[in-house]
This record gives structure tokens, sequence and C-alpha cells, in this order.
């Protein structure tokens, strides 16, 4: 690249080292023991989540098919689309962007093996939010702690949610135990991830993420743990033990006029 040549994350709230991690790690989205292992195993737990409070919100049966039809669901950070395939299973709309240029092509590749249609794109929260596109559900798992301003990052996802919609925002909490479990744990003894995969600086503490989500304009409405049991090798919901993996889920209310 030449001096007069700008970065495409140039002037953005994007971390180009963040992006080049993931970039190196493109080609091993859907390898269930490849890089993104940890991912994998959670999906189960997590989806749950998801589905339960998004078939809340909006009334559904999650049980029937096409249960989320009519729904426009946005999943930011959507990697190689491990959450938007089986929102588009339930017969969501779903459009998934990633900074990460070349993540598209994998989970575009794998969406039409699997006779999927979804529309995945390469840009950021904050250019989806200038355009104006808004979304009855925002998912934005495992990202934040990634992202060098998460409060404006969280600003752009929240003006991406409709009014009536929600988002449901995971992360990483920072504490001794986190440290020892997300990195120790994760990255040096399991080597589940890449060492360098995460920094403890950046994760975020619940009270912290819904501080920011409710300065977004997003009523936090539901906090729960992800948490991981080394004798069933499972993940579970834990409503008591935010401790280290855990998600929200927040709505934005309609203005009555
Ligand atoms: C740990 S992965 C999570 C992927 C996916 N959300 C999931 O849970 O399966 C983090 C993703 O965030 C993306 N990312 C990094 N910085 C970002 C930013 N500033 N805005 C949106 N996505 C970002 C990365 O490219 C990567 O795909």
């Amino acid at each position: 690249m030449t001096s007069m040549q700008q970065s495409p994350t140039a002037g953005t709230n994007i971390d180009p080292g963040e992006i080049a991690k993931f970039e190196a790690m493109a080609s091993e989205w859907w390898d269930l023991n490849g890089k993104f292992k940890p991912l994998h195993m959670m999906n189960p737990c997590r989806l749950g989540y998801i589905v339960d409070q998004v078939a809340a919100e909006f009334g559904r049966d999650p049980s029937q098919p096409e249960a989320f039809k009519g729904l426009r669901i946005l999943d930011i950070g959507c990697g190689g689309g491990l959450l938007c395939e089986p929102m588009a299973r339930l017969g969501a709309t779903v459009v998934g962007v990633d900074p990460a240029e070349r993540n598209i092509p994998v989970a575009r590749i794998h969406a039409e093996r699997m006779g999927l249609e979804i529309d995945y794109r390469a840009a950021s929260a904050e250019a989806l939010a200038e355009a104006g596109e808004t979304f009855d559900a925002v998912l934005n798992m495992e990202v934040v702690e990634h992202v060098p301003d998460p409060a404006a990052y969280l600003g752009a996802c929240a003006r991406l949610v409709q009014p009536g919609g929600l988002m449901v925002c995971s992360t990483i909490n920072r504490n001794p135990k986190s440290f020892m479990m997300a990195i120790v744990g994760a990255e040096h003894v399991m080597r589940w991830l890449p060492k360098g995969t995460h920094e403890w600086s950046k994760f975020i503490t619940p009270d912290e993420l819904t501080t920011m989500i409710a300065a977004a304009g997003l009523e936090v409405v539901d906090r729960k743990g992800f948490v991981f049991n080394p004798v069933t090798w499972s993940w579970s919901i834990s409503a008591r033990d935010l401790s280290v993996n855990y998600v929200t889920c927040s709505v934005k209310r309609e203005v009555r006029g």
C-alpha cells in the first residue's frame, strides 16, 4: 500500500490488528475442530438463548417451521455465519456483516452449500447505521471485546435496532477468573484459541456493558451467564454465574405518541 492509499479500516472504529487476526483464520470457520471450536461448542447454548429471546419478543413459537418468517435479523461481526444460518433456517431474512473481508466468501459459500439465502456483506455496524438500515433483531455476539471504542460501537448497533426490536449482545467479563479461564485456560492450556486472540483489558463487566447499552438508547431486560462444565464438556445458561462468558438482551422501546 502506498502512503497515498488508505486502509479500508482507516478512520473507523475498527482495529486493523483484530481484523488481520480473524482474516488469518477465515478458512477455519466451519471446521468443528479448528480455531473456532469454542464457538461451535457454545453454539447450541447461545442459539437457545437467542431463539428464546426473539420468540418471546415477537410472539413466535420456535417449534413451528419458519417461526421467524417476516423478521429481519442482522448478525454484526458474523464471521463465517455460525449464527446467521440457524436464523435463516427459522425463516428470518438474514443480513450478516463483518469488516473482515475474507470472512464473507467463506460464509457465502457455506450458506450456498446449505441451500440458504443470506445477504452477507463486508461492512461495519457504523456504515449500516449511517445508511439508515434497521432490523427487528441485532445479534452482536463475541464482537464488542474486539472493538477499539465499545461505547461508540454499541451506539451504532443501537441505531440499527428498530423501535420494538431487540439486540442480543455477548462478551467476556473482566476479573481474575476470566483471565484464568478465557486467556490462560482457553489460549495457553487447552489451546482452543490461538494465543493473543483476546486481550484481558478489553473484556467488559456486565455492569459496564449495561451502562453502555443504556447510554446507546436500549434497555437491558435480561442478563445471563454461559457456563462451561468440564465434566459434561458442554455449555449451559446460568442465571447467577456471569463471571466469565455472559449475554445480555436489550430492547428499544417504541415511542408512543
Ligand atoms: C469472535 S468472532 C465472533 C463471530 C460471530 N459473531 C460468532 O459469534 O460466531 C468476532 C468477529 O468480530 C469481527 N469484528 C472485529 N472487529 C469488528 C468491528 N469493529 N465491527 C464488527 N465486527 C468486528 C471479526 O472479524 C470476527 O468475525
